[in-house]
């Protein structure tokens, strides 16, 4: 059992502790944004983790179906998590049915959902990122702007694109394949880790369906990035900073596409930093 307080302060540890990009853009808010945030991401992390666990797939689906259950009463969970996600959803209008988009998203990739046109990768996306956009609109809020939750949705896809991009070796050996297969076919590339455990590259097919791939990513940050006038100062900071980590990784990587054929591309912490001081002073936005 937990108070409030405690249950935010939990959160806040989890989203201190793990969020190691999004964080740089989350403490950017004020205090209530930053919690009702941090409730959000400690709830899509606990969601996230079922996925990407240790578990057989029945357990992991019998996880999501709980998650899903205890979503429908919230106020009924002692669950820290829960009782700052139930409290923040008082204060502020988070569209708690995108958290259930998100146990969609994760339950493809138990089932192991395969991606074989761009169209479909879209629709996982959505499921596992821009949902979690849209919970962030949510506590950002946002001027009358009738098109904010699907710029906050394209947002989502546009990281989410950027992600798949960074752990596509990781992803293989975990036996998930995002990129999709009307891609790697129109490429002539079979995803495969050599021997020496880099992703092969044999002819340059995967270097050229990387950048084929990066500059569709663009063209959704362009789009999701229309959110940014809309919203508040300090919304606009976090949000800024946030896609400007992933946009900035996914520069990385379409400058040079081998960085992601033998490990994960990350960015020091001093360069997330000026892409968060950046985003708050409005440069580069
Ligand atoms: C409007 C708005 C703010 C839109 C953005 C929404 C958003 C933050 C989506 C998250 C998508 C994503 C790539 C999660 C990866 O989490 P992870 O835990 O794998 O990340 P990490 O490995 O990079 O730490």
């Amino acid at each position: 059992m937990s108070t409030v307080e405690e249950a935010y302060e939990h959160c806040a540890l989890v989203t201190k502790e793990q969020a190691r990009n999004f964080y740089y853009g989350i403490r950017l808010l004020p205090p209530d944004k930053r919690s009702a945030l941090c409730a959000v991401y400690a709830l899509a992390r606990i969601v996230d983790d079922i996925g990407d666990g240790d578990l057989p797939p029945e357990a992991k689906l019998q996880g999501l179906a709980d998650i899903r259950k205890s979503l429908g009463d919230l106020s009924a969970s002692t669950d820290p998590v829960y009782v700052a996600v139930a409290d923040a959803a008082r204060r502020y209008p988070i569209p708690l049915g995108a958290f259930e988009e998100l146990l969609d998203g994760v339950e493809m990739d138990v089932t192991g959902r395969e991606y074989v046109r761009f169209e479909d990768l879209v629709e996982y996306c959505r499921c596992v990122a821009g949902s979690v956009g849209r919970l962030c609109l949510g506590v950002f809020g946002s001027k009358p702007e009738p098109e904010a939750p699907t710029y906050a949705d394209e947002l989502g896809i546009a990281l989410q694109q950027t992600n798949i991009l960074r752990d596509i070796r990781e992803d293989l050996l975990n036996g998930r394949v995002y990129l999709p297969k009307e891609d790697l076919d129109k490429f002539g590339v079979e995803l495969k880790v050599g021997e020496d455990g880099r992703l092969a590259d044999d002819g340059g097919g995967l270097t050229a369906l990387v950048h084929f791939s990066a500059a569709r990513a663009r063209d959704w940050y362009a789009r999701g990035l229309k959110l940014v006038p809309s919203l508040d100062r300090r919304s606009a900071a976090c949000c800024a900073a946030m896609s400007g980590i992933y946009r900035t990784l996914l520069d990385r990587i379409d400058e040079q596409p081998s960085l992601v054929f033998d490990r994960r591309l990350s960015l020091s912490g001093r360069e997330k930093a000026v892409v968060a001081v950046r985003a708050l002073t409005g440069i580069g936005r």
